[in-house]
């Protein structure tokens, strides 16, 4: 049985994946934490998430060390906010405990501190910013597009619910890195555009992002070339597209001595060349 812990049991991501993996029959929840101060702490997460009860009292992130400590979890899955998401690690990773990481909005300090830990304390890692079968393939894909298609005019729109606290959104910007590492040409990033911007230049990749509703997720990549345009888009209708790439994140991620993968490693798709 793999025993895991999430943090931000409680969100929009922690919730469906506590509730997906009580119903798998090789994994259990054996942690499940909130913010400090909680005031829910203590109660039975599976009664606050709305499917009975399972045994385990929400904790909250300042016991995390005391807590993996006691329920040795094998797996700890992040969906939090970016700084509180490299605290988790950090003490994730001193407990030895592999983690599965789908949190977003990471500044490149932050990135480099969460390889630190991972890498120091020999433990191994998922981290996504999109556990989507779908965006993966559509990953893929523009890895194709951009190799074909490296001087067409190439413009990321993303748009999702009013809630989310980032922006652009971490699949946006995984779509811009795969596009620069393929189209064979120099690339800068432009953050939507205002006033007179000049004619846009070929190495320009446009990224802009809207929020509104409750959009789950949806990623448009526009190669605009003359008299013609290719548009590739994914669509996210539910979570659970995320929840059952995490599920097998935790799988893949549970004997792994050390090491950080993604989930090209999970599906099986690095070894897929164009
Ligand atoms: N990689 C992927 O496939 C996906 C990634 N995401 C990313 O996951 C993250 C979470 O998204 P979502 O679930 O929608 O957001 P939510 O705001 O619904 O959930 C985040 C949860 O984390 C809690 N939290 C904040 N700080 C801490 C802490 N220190 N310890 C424990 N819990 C904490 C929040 O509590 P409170 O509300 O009280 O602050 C909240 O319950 C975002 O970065 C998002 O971009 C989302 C979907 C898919
Ligand atoms: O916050 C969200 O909701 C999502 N965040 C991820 C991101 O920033 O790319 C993945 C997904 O699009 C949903």
């Amino acid at each position: 049985m793999i025993k895991v812990a999430v943090t931000g049991a409680l969100g929009r991501m922690g919730s469906n994946i506590i509730k997906t993996i009580t119903q798998q029959e090789d994994m259990k929840v054996v942690a499940a934490f909130e913010i400090p101060n909680h005031p829910k702490k203590g109660e039975d997460v599976g009664e606050l998430i709305g499917i009975g009860k399972i045994n385990v009292p929400l904790s909250t992130s300042d016991e995390l060390n005391e807590v993996l400590k006691s329920t040795k979890p094998d797996v700890l899955v992040d969906f939090t906010i970016a700084d509180a998401c490299v605290e988790n690690v950090k003490i994730a990773a001193k407990n030895g405990v592999n983690l599965v990481i789908g949190t977003t909005g990471f500044t490149e300090e932050q990135k480099m501190e969460i390889e630190k830990a991972i890498k120091e304390n020999k433990v191994a890692a998922v981290i996504s910013q999109n556990f989507a079968i779908g965006v993966n393939i559509f990953f893929k894909t523009l890895e194709f597009l951009a190799k074909k298609l490296g001087d067409y005019d190439i413009e990321i729109i993303e748009m999702h619910h009013r809630y989310k606290k980032d922006a652009p959104s971490g699949t946006a910007l995984r779509a811009a890195e795969i596009i620069k590492e393929n189209r064979g040409r120099d690339s800068i990033f432009v953050f939507g555009r205002k006033g007179l911007t000049g004619e846009r230049k070929k190495e320009e990749i446009g990224i802009h992002a809207v929020r509104g509703g409750d959009v789950v997720g949806d990623h448009t990549v526009i190669f605009a070339g003359d008299g013609e345009r290719i548009e590739i888009t994914h669509r996210a209708s539910s979570r659970q597209a995320f929840v059952n790439g995490v599920v097998l994140s935790i799988r893949f991620i549970k004997d792994k001595k050390e090491g950080i993968y993604n989930t090209f490693d999970v599906l099986g798709l690095n070894e897929i060349k164009f």
